[in-house]
C-alpha cells in the first residue's frame, strides 16, 4: 500500500551526499530550476537531518556519493528506510550503474539509475551534455521523471547498466588512465628538459589538447577516478589490452628494422583507421584543426572579454560598434565562459593594436554601459 503522504507533483527531493560537488549542484538545480523543496545529508557538514528523517520526509531520494562506497551505503539506507521507501522515488548518479542499481532494487522503491557524463557544470542546466538513464523500476513516477530529465536540458540515453559500465570502461577508464599515465612519464621526465613550460612552448595541437585532459584529471578529485579505476568491473580488462598494445609498440621501436616499421604502420595506424572510416577520420581531422585555430584564438595576448548584462537582440552589435568607434581592429570573436562559469565574449585584436587603443575601447563599452569587461588588457589567459 502505498502511502497518501508521497508527492508526486511536487516531491520533496533528499540528497545523500549532499555537500558534495554533485550533491551542490543537485541543490541549486531542483531549488532553483524546479522550485522543489530539497533537503540532505552529509557526515561532512549536513547532518542535521538523521537517515531516518531523511527517508521519511524525501519522496524522491538521490545517491549522490563517493562511487567506492555508494552500493553498500544504498543497502544501508534500504534497511533504514525499512519498507518507508514504497511509492516513492529512489535513484543515483554514480559513475557505475550496475552495482548501485542492483542495490537500489532492493528497495521497494521505484528505481532508475542516472549517470551525467559531466563534471557538474557551472551552469545551472546539463544542457547539451549526455546523460545516461537506466529505468530499472518504474511505474507512477514515470511521469516526473520525463519532466525532471526534460528541464535538465541533457542529452538522455536509456542503456542497460551492465552495458553502461562496458562502455564506461573504454570512455572513462581507458581515457584516464591514458592521461594519468602521460602525467606520470612527463613527471619523470619535464624536469631534465626545463619543466613543462619548456616542454609546452614548444607544443603541437596534439600535445596541448592531451595536457588539457591531463591536467583536467589530475587537479580534479582522485577519489573519483581512482575509484572508476578500481570499481568499473571492466576497467581491468581495459588495461591489460593497453598494456599488450603499450608492449607491442615499445616491442617493435625497439627492434628498430624496417619490418618493424611495417608492423607498427600496418597495425597500429592503418588497421586502426578502418575502424573510424574515412569520413570519421576526415571530421575528427576537421574538429582537430579547428581546437587547434581555437587555442591559438585564445593564446593570443590582446583582447577583451566582455559580460553583456542584457541578453537581448543587438547587444553584441552595440559591443562592436564601441570597437569600429575606436578604430580597433577584430582578429577573432568567440563566445565563452570565465573559470566561475560566466557568459562572455571574448574579442581579440590584432597585434599591433597598441595598448591605449584597447584601454579606450574597454571605457568606451562600460561608459555607455554595454558590458563589463571581465578580462582582457593585461595579458592574462582566463579569457
Ligand atoms: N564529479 C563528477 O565529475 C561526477 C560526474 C558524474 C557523476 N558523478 C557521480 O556523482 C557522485 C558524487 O560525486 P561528487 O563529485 O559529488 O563527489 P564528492 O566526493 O564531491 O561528494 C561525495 C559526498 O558524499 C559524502 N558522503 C560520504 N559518505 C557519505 C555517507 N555515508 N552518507 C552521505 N554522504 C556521504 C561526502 O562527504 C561528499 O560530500 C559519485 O557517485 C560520482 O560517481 C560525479
Ligand atoms: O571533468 C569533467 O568534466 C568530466 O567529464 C568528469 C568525468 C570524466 O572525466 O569522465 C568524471 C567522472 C564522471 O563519471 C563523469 C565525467
Amino acid at each position: 500500500m502505498v502511502s497518501d503522504t508521497v508527492q508526486i507533483d511536487r516531491p520533496v527531493i533528499g540528497i545523500v551526499g549532499s555537500q558534495g560537488a554533485f550533491g551542490r549542484w543537485l541543490q541549486q538545480f531542483f531549488s532553483r530550476r524546479m522550485g522543489l523543496q530539497v533537503i540532505g545529508r552529509d557526515p561532512h557538514g549536513d547532518t542535521a537531518l538523521s537517515e531516518e528523517a531523511l527517508v521519511e520526509a524525501a519522496d524522491v531520494l538521490i545517491f549522490s556519493a563517493p562511487i567506492r562506497i555508494t552500493p553498500e551505503l544504498i543497502r544501508h539506507y534500504v534497511q533504514v528506510a525499512a519498507g518507508a521507501e514504497r511509492g516513492k522515488l529512489w535513484m543515483d548518479l554514480t559513475s557505475i550503474k550496475l552495482a548501485p542499481v542492483e542495490a537500489l532494487l532492493e528497495s521497494q522503491a521505484e528505481v532508475v539509475g542516472l549517470h551525467p557524463m559531466c563534471a557538474p557544470p557551472k551552469i545551472s542546466t546539463l544542457r547539451g551534455r549526455p546523460l545516461v538513464v537506466c529505468p530499472a523500476r518504474l511505474d507512477r513516477w514515470q511521469g516526473w521523471l520525463q519532466a525532471f530529465l526534460q528541464a535538465s536540458e541533457a542529452q538522455c540515453r536509456t542503456v542497460e547498466p551492465g552495458q553502461h559500465d562496458r562502455i564506461m570502461a573504454l570512455v572513462q577508464g581507458l581515457s584516464h588512465a591514458s592521461h594519468m599515465l602521460q602525467g606520470a612519464v612527463l613527471t619523470q621526465l619535464a624536469p631534465e628538459l626545463g619543466g613543462m613550460a619548456a616542454i609546452s612552448e614548444l607544443g603541437t595541437i596534439g600535445h596541448a589538447l592531451d595536457l588539457t585532459v591531463t591536467r583536467r584529471v589530475l587537479g580534479g578529485n582522485p577519489d573519483i577516478y581512482t575509484d572508476i579505476q578500481f570499481d568499473n568491473p571492466h576497467v581491468l580488462e581495459v588495461l591489460k589490452h593497453l598494456q599488450r598494445q603499450l608492449d607491442g609498440l615499445a616491442e617493435a621501436v625497439g627492434r628498430g628494422d624496417d619490418a618493424a616499421r611495417r608492423q607498427v604502420r600496418k597495425h597500429w595506424l592503418v588497421d586502426s583507421a578502418r575502424t573510424f572510416g574515412r569520413e570519421d577520420l576526415q571530421e575528427g581531422s576537421h574538429a582537430f584543426e579547428r581546437l587547434g585555430y581555437l587555442l591559438e584564438d585564445l593564446a593570443e595576448p590582446r583582447y577583451l572579454s566582455v559580460f553583456l548584462p542584457e541578453d537581448r537582440p543587438g547587444s553584441l552589435r552595440a559591443l562592436l560598434s564601441a570597437f569600429e568607434d575606436c578604430g580597433v581592429n577584430l582578429d577573432s570573436i568567440h563566445s565563452s565562459r570565465n573559470p566561475e562559469g560566466e557568459l562572455h565574449f571574448r574579442l581579440g585584436v590584432s597585434r599591433d593594436c597598441e595598448a591605449d587603443r584597447l584601454h579606450a575601447v574597454a571605457s568606451a563599452i562600460e561608459k555607455a554601459g554595454i558590458g563589463r569587461v571581465v578580462a582582457g588588457l593585461v595579458s592574462d589567459r582566463t579569457g
